[in-house]
């Protein structure tokens, strides 16, 4: 088997953009209400605003940590940013989701978002995710490095030069796959399904997309950062 070794550069890189994840976390109090008292369907969507919004000033404040990122063209910056919003929430979500939260709490939180004004046939596929992305057990290393994997896609809508994106995007990805190796040594095939979850996360951002439609009937208000970063209205 061929001997796996994570260099001194892979290890600073890897510390530095988990440090970045880990420094933004849903604000306690704002978590802390999604799992208190009964709130209707609309106090459900405005907290769920809330954090989403939250998540994007996060992402913004992570994209900065990741090396190279900022001496990208800076317009294909915003392109990875809007390209990859919705999917590094929807990946922060099933971290959030899947994290051991005193027992029983994760069934409120689950309970707090099928009430929130979302559609079932959306609501399925993102516990489906959800639940398919804590199957992996995934160390917090690989969390940070999957969520930089997924904002360095070079095809997003809008982005000039693809190569820079691919070489910077191919330097995480060998730190991953080492990683996964490391990681789970009895699992060779882990660093494939961790990369077939980036193909899920990319369906459930088609479906976001329908559902902001159906919300936009029902008049629900979004905040102007959401709006900028979801192109919609
Ligand atoms: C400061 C760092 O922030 C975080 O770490 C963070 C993590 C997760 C989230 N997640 C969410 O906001 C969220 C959403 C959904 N679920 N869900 C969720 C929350 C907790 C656990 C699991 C899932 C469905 C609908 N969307 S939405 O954006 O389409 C939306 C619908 C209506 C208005 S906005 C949002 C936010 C911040």
């Amino acid at each position: 088997r061929e001997k796996v070794e994570i260099t001194k550069e892979q290890q600073a890189l890897m510390k530095i953009i988990t440090d970045a994840y880990n420094r933004h976390q849903i604000p306690q109090d704002v978590a802390k209400k999604l799992l208190q008292d009964q709130y209707s369907a609309e106090e459900n969507f405005l907290l769920l605003t809330e954090m989403a919004t939250s998540q994007v000033q996060v992402l913004v404040e992570f994209t900065k940590n990741i090396p190279g990122f900022l001496s990208l063209d800076r317009e294909d910056q915003i392109a990875l940013l809007k390209g990859s919003a919705v999917e590094a929430m929807f990946l922060r979500s099933a971290q959030v989701f899947n994290r051991k939260t005193p027992s029983g709490h994760t069934e409120v939180l689950e309970e707090r978002i099928r009430k929130s004004g979302i559609s079932e046939e959306f609501i399925t596929p993102m516990f489906n995710f959800y639940k398919s992305i804590g199957e992996l057990h995934m160390v917090q290393e690989e969390q940070a490095l999957l969520t930089t994997v997924t904002i360095l896609t070079p095809d997003r809508p809008y982005v000039k030069d693809q190569q820079a994106v691919e070489r910077l995007q191919e330097t995480i990805l060998d730190v991953l796959r080492k990683l996964c190796v490391l990681q789970h040594p009895q699992e060779p095939q882990y660093f494939a399904r961790l990369l077939g979850r980036l193909t899920e996360l990319r369906t459930l951002s088609h479906y976001h997309t329908e559902m902001l439609a159906s919300w936009r009937m029902n008049d629900h208000k979004f905040t102007p950062l959401l709006c900028e970063i979801w192109d919609v209205q």
